[in-house]
């Protein structure tokens, strides 16, 4: 199904590559919509959505979600963003996402970063996320302005906790 004059991209590679940090630059730069598959599953599982659940299951587990499940919440949503030009960000992951991406949009640009493995582990060894916002952090690289700071506890208490949550 092409879309006449709208831009659609993709951004592939491995957990850590860089896919979400590059995806945020991409995006400004080019006044796209950008769709992740993580944070839309992460977005799920907070609301407990039948597919948040379904999908927790898998996560918990460091399984990847399985295919129909994941292909028919990115297809919905992307039928939600039929008038704008996007950036798909850690879909497709496997040869049946692909094909089923293929089959229902016209992909102008894929960006595959290649990234050598030491580097990934390296990355991930110094990444952290901010748990409220979900924004990533690299403590060599991009590090958080605040490491440690004061909120209100569930309990409506207050409580000094660690702002970001290596991952
Ligand atoms: N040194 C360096 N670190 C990066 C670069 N891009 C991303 N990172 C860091 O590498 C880690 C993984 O990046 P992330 O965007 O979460 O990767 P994703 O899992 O592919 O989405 C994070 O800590 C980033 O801050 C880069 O170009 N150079
Ligand atoms: N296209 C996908 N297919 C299957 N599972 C996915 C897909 N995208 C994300 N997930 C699930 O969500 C988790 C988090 O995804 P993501 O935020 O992209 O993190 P990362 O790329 O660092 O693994 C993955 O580990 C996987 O279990």
């Amino acid at each position: 199904m092409a879309a006449r004059g709208l831009f659609r991209a993709v951004i592939m590679g491995p957990p850590g590559s860089g896919k979400g940090t590059i995806s945020e630059r991409i995006v400004k730069m080019f006044a796209l919509q950008h769709l992740s598959s993580g944070d839309l599953l992460r977005h799920n599982i907070h609301g407990k959505t039948e597919i948040g659940l379904v999908a927790k299951s898998y996560i918990d587990q460091g399984q990847l979600v399985p295919d129909d499940v994941i292909t028919k919440l990115i297809l919905k949503e992307l039928n939600t963003m039929r008038s704008n030009n996007w950036l798909l960000d850690g879909f497709p992951r496997t040869v049946p996402q692909a094909i089923a991406l293929d089959e229902a949009h016209q992909i102008n640009s894929v960006i595959d970063l290649n990234v050598p493995f030491q580097t990934i582990k390296d990355r991930l060894t110094a990444r952290w996320i901010h748990p409220g916002s979900g924004r990533v952090y690299n403590t060599e690289f991009n590090p958080p302005k605040v490491s440690v700071m004061t909120c209100a506890g569930r309990g409506g208490g207050v409580f000094k906790f660690y702002d970001l949550i290596l991952t």
